[in-house]
């Protein structure tokens, strides 16, 4: 059985807002397994960004890690940090929030990469695509050159701290070699950017949006990492694009046998794609497995509702939205003990007013679902009687302040009345 590449145990990250505290991710765990493609699907809100955020260490203020642990499957690191840090090594996995700081930065870019929904932010617009490629192929050549050159950084050297700092914050021709300018080409070439000599030396600006999404994966690809991290990577792009942005990923990761972990709305992209998935509500894992688990075998209400609702496999935009009722507040406050999902589960029984853990289901061995179901059969007379929780009682979340999220035509309040979606079925052809 392949090993664990990285190890999420009990992650809660919140948001200390003015509105109150926002549980983003609770009680998280995850383990994701080297070379594998592991898929997390879920509503807008439901904690899937920040988590990908929290394994990469950029959650910003008011945002804030305060429980867990996420351990990275890495005998160099384990070596370089276990005679400093023994407490952060267990076997060949490293606590990442019990090393310093500098050290875990280094892994960004050369061991863990993350490609964004939006390219424009992975890009400095006044430098060419090729500088900043090549740019990020010198910070891992510097990295693999000299492994040992975190220690240094940490402890001694004045000048190559200096040195790494100014290369890293201030790119600029003088400190890229002539073979990180060609690799620069080569990565261009590889996630395929016609005549990519020329488009080397063109700006952020020049480039269309498909071809942008492309140069930020060759942004990503050029440290070599270990795990790639793809939030909603193919979101922004027209269907046609999306598709071969995914087979480009899909190549790429065959090729290379990097791990990625996929972040997407869309069933039909976790299908095309992963390897095994867990489906987020509420900051929640609450159902999780190999694809025939959670497509064929799901025990939770909320996978049945977002399988209702693939949008078309080639519709790889397709928002999803169609379960009646509210993505729910993650204000601490405002979220209770109960299951989360209780409010707009068609099978909600008096079980489901406790917090539910996770159970085992009967698909897998990574079969496992948050739900009352995978023990005990839906029993009607346990029900919870129509409008249990009435209208008010929980208030709708307030998703995040995503430009892309502000779509019209994307569910609103309004449409807590409509059945579930019409158009289930349509499409949703799985591979
Ligand atoms: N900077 C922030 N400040 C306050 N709250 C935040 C911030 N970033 C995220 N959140 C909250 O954390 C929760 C989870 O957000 P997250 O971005 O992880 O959702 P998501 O599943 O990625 O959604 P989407 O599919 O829309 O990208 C939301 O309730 C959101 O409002
Ligand atoms: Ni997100």
């Amino acid at each position: 059985m392949p090993e664990d590449i990285i190890r999420v145990t009990g992650l809660s990250t919140r948001y200390f807002t003015e509105q109150g505290q926002v549980n983003a991710v609770d009680d998280l765990d995850l383990r994701i397994e080297r070379g594998e493609v592991f898929g997390i699907v879920g509503e807008s809100g439901s904690g899937k960004s920040v988590t990908a955020r929290s394994i990469m260490d950029l959650i910003d203020s008011p945002g804030e890690i305060v429980a867990g642990t996420i351990e990275f499957n890495d005998a160099d690191l384990a070596d370089r940090v276990r005679e400093d840090h023994p407490e952060a090594v267990d076997g060949n996995f490293v606590d990442l929030q019990a090393i310093p700081d500098r050290i875990r930065r280094s892994l960004r870019g050369t061991s863990f990469s993350m490609i964004f929904q939006d390219p424009e932010s992975s890009f400095n617009p006044s430098l060419t695509v090729g500088e900043q490629l090549a740019e990020a192929v010198e910070v891992q050549r510097r990295a693999s050159a000299n492994p040992r050159s975190t220690r240094a950084r940490t402890e001694s050297s004045e000048y190559s701290l200096g040195n790494f700092v100014l290369s890293t914050v201030l790119p600029s021709q003088k400190y890229v070699t002539e073979e990180s300018r060609e690799r620069a080409v080569e990565l261009l070439e590889l996630v395929g950017i016609p005549d990519p000599v020329e488009r080397a030396d063109e700006y952020p600006h020049e480039y269309s949006g498909g071809m942008l999404q492309r140069a930020m994966i060759a942004q990503a690809l050029a440290g070599e990492p270990d795990v790639l991290i793809a939030d909603e990577p193919t979101t922004a792009l027209d269907v046609t694009i999306q598709a071969q942005v995914l087979d480009l990923l899909d190549e790429l990761q065959e090729e290379t046998g990097m791990t990625i972990l996929l972040i997407t709305h869309n069933l039909g992209v976790i299908a095309r794609m992963c390897d095994r998935v867990g489906v987020m509500y509420a900051g929640e894992i609450v159902e999780r497995g190999t694809l025939a688990d959670v497509f064929d075998d799901h025990v939770h209400p909320y996978t049945e509702g977002l399988l209702g609702s693939i949008p078309d496999l080639e519709d790889a935009g397709g928002r999803l939205d169609p379960i009646p009722g509210n993505v729910p507040s993650l204000l601490d406050h405002e979220m209770g003990d109960r299951c989360h999902f209780a409010d707009r589960c068609p099978k909600a029984m008096e079980d489901c007013l406790e917090h539910p853990p996770e159970y085992d289901a009967a698909g897998s061995e990574y079969h496992a679902a948050r739900c009352v179901l995978a023990e005990t059969a839906y029993d009607e007379s346990r029900a919870l009687p129509d409008g249990y929780f009435g209208e008010d009682e929980r208030p709708a979340g307030d998703k995040h302040a995503d430009p892309e999220d502000a779509e019209p035509g994307e569910a609103t309040a309004d449409d807590r009345t409509q059945p579930a979606a019409d158009d289930a079925g349509t499409g949703g052809e799985l591979r």
